[in-house]
C-alpha cells in the first residue's frame, strides 16, 4: 500500500474516531500530507505551527492505525507547509549541485598534449596551495577553463573541507561589487570581509572585468591580500595577461606573478576521447563507426563545447529516425542546414588545396617559413579563408598553418580583409574562391 493510500485510510479512520476533535480534524488532518522518507519513516506536513502542535497530541492514534497497514510502529515527525517546501529546495539543490559539480570534476576531463599542462596545474593548486598562486589558465571558448576551475572547487570542497573555496564568474563578481558599493561603505567592506576569508578564489572569464575601475580597484586590494597571506587565487581568461587590455598595469603584473598556463585547441586524440566519452554519457547503444568519430573530432577540435553539442544533435537524430545508418552520408545529412559542418567535404586541408592551386604554390609553403610576396598572400589568403568557412579561432588557425601565434594570424587576416575592402576585384576573388571550397 503507498503511503497516499495509507494516508486515506488513516484519515478515513482518524475522521471517525471520537477521541479526535473534529474541528481539528476538519481544519488541520484532512488537510495535511503524510510522506513516506524511508521504510517507516513518515513526515506529516501540516499546514501551520498551531495545526502541527494540534495534530501533535493525536499521534500515539495515527501511528497505531499506520501500523495495522504495516505491522510496525512508524516513526512519525510533524512539520508545517513552510518547513517543508524550504526543506525540498535545500535538498533539490543539493541534488543538482551535486550532479552539476561532479560533471565538472578533474574525472571527467579528459586530457592530452594540448590541455595536460592547464590540467597538470590545476591539479598541483589542489595538491600544493598557494604554492603556484595566482593561476592563470587561458585559452578559446569552450576547451574547459571553467571546467578545470569548477574541478579545482569540487576537489578542495569535497577532500579538504577544512579550506574554504570561492568560484565566482567575473559577472557575478562585478555584479556584487556594484551592488555593494551602492549600499555604503560598511557593506562594501563587509563585502570584502567575506571574500577574503576564503582560502581558495577562483574566478572566471576575467577578461569581462575591463574597464570596470572601480570593479578592478577592488579586485587588487583583494587580490594582494591574498598574495600577501599566502592564499590561492585562480584567474581564467580568453587572453594571455599582457594581452588583457583594459586593466590597470598593476593588476597586468600581479596576473603574470605565479604560473600561467594555456589550454590549446584540441589535439586529435584528445578530441577523439572526448568524441568516444560523450557517445557514451548520451547512451548511444549503437556502433560507432571511426569515420564518424574522426569527422566530428576534427571539425569541433577547436570548442570541446561544439563537440558535445554535435554529438548531442546525432545521438538524438538516431534515436528518433528508424533504420538510420550512422555513417557520413548521414552526417551530412543531419547538418545539411549548415553548410561548414559540412563534414563530408570541408576542412582545412581543402582550403590550403584550392588556394595553393589558384596561386600557383606549392602547398607545404602555407605552413613554411618562406616569406615570397606570393606565398605571404597565399598564406593569408587561405587563413582568412579557415576563419571565414570554418569558424577556426586565431590560435586554432595558427596551429594548423606551422605553428604561427595567433597575433601573426589576425595580422595576416586584417590585410586580406583591408584588401577586400580596397579592391573590388579582389573581393571577387575570393568570394570565388570560397565559392569554390564550399562546392568542392
Ligand atoms: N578536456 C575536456 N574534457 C571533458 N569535457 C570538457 C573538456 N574541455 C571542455 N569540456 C566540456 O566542454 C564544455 C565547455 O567547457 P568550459 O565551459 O569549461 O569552456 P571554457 O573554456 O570555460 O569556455 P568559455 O571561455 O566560453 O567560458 C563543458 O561542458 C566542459 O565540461
Amino acid at each position: 500500500m503507498t503511503e497516499f493510500s495509507i494516508w486515506e485510510k488513516l484519515k478515513e479512520e482518524l475522521s471517525q474516531d471520537a477521541k479526535i476533535d473534529q474541528k481539528v480534524y476538519n481544519s488541520y488532518i484532512s488537510k495535511a500530507n503524510l510522506i513516506e522518507n524511508q521504510k517507516n519513516d513518515y513526515t506529516l506536513v501540516v499546514k501551520s505551527s498551531i495545526g502541527a502542535r494540534l495534530v501533535e497530541q493525536f499521534l500515539p492514534n495515527i501511528s497505531e492505525i499506520i501500523k495495522k497497514y504495516t505491522n510496525q510502529l512508524p516513526q512519525i515527525d510533524i512539520i508545517t507547509n513552510e518547513e517543508f517546501k524550504k526543506q525540498e529546495k535545500i535538498n533539490n539543490e543539493i541534488i543538482n549541485k551535486v550532479a552539476t559539480d561532479y560533471e565538472f570534476s578533474f574525472e571527467h576531463f579528459i586530457h592530452g598534449p594540448s590541455n595536460t599542462l592547464a590540467f597538470r596545474a590545476a591539479w598541483s593548486v589542489v595538491e600544493n596551495p598557494a604554492q603556484w598562486s595566482p593561476l592563470f589558465i587561458y585559452g578559446d571558448s569552450g576547451l574547459g577553463k571553467t571546467h578545470l576551475l569548477k574541478a579545482i572547487e569540487y576537489e578542495i570542497k569535497n577532500k579538504q573541507p577544512n579550506l574554504k573555496v570561492k568560484y565566482i564568474t567575473s559577472e557575478e563578481f562585478g555584479h556584487q561589487v556594484v551592488e555593494a558599493i551602492q549600499n555604503g561603505s560598511d557593506a562594501i567592506e563587509k563585502w570584502k570581509k567575506d571574500f577574503i576569508s576564503n582560502d581558495f578564489l577562483l574566478i572566471d572569464d576575467i577578461q569581462f572585468l575591463a574597464k570596470k575601475e572601480k570593479t578592478n580597484e577592488i579586485l587588487f586590494t583583494i587580490f594582494n591580500h591574498f598574495l600577501e597571506n599566502k592564499k590561492q587565487l585562480v584567474f581564467s581568461s580568453d587572453k594571455v595577461p599582457d594581452q588583457l587590455n583594459g586593466f590597470d598595469n598593476r593588476l597586468i603584473t600581479r596576473f603574470n606573478l605565479g604560473l600561467t598556463t594555456q589550454i590549446k585547441p584540441l589535439d586529435l586524440d584528445t578530441a577523439l576521447d572526448i568524441v568516444d566519452a560523450e557517445f557514451k554519457t548520451q547512451g548511444l547503444n549503437k556502433e560507432v563507426p571511426e569515420e564518424v568519430k574522426n569527422h566530428c573530432a576534427k571539425f569541433y577540435a577547436n570548442d570541446v563545447r561544439k563537440i558535445k553539442g554535435c554529438i548531442r544533435k546525432i545521438v538524438f537524430w538516431i534515436s528518433t529516425t528508424e533504420d538510420s545508418v550512422l555513417d557520413i552520408d548521414l552526417l551530412n545529412e543531419i547538418f545539411k542546414d549548415i553548410p561548414v559542418v559540412n563534414l563530408g567535404i570541408l576542412n582545412v586541408k581543402k582550403i590550403k588545396e584550392v588556394v595553393s592551386e589558384k596561386y600557383g604554390v606549392a602547398l607545404k609553403t602555407l605552413d613554411g617559413k618562406v616569406r615570397t610576396k606570393e606565398n605571404v598572400n597565399a598564406r593569408h589568403v587561405a587563413m582568412y579563408l579557415t576563419r571565414e568557412i570554418l569558424g577556426h579561432s586565431l590560435t586554432a588557425i595558427g596551429s594548423e598553418f606551422g605553428g604561427r601565434d595567433h597575433t601573426t594570424v589576425m595580422s595576416g587576416i586584417k590585410k586580406i580583409e583591408n584588401s577586400i575592402k580596397a579592391e573590388k576585384s579582389f573581393k571577387n576573388q575570393i568570394e570565388a574562391l570560397k565559392n569554390k571550397i564550399m562546392s568542392k
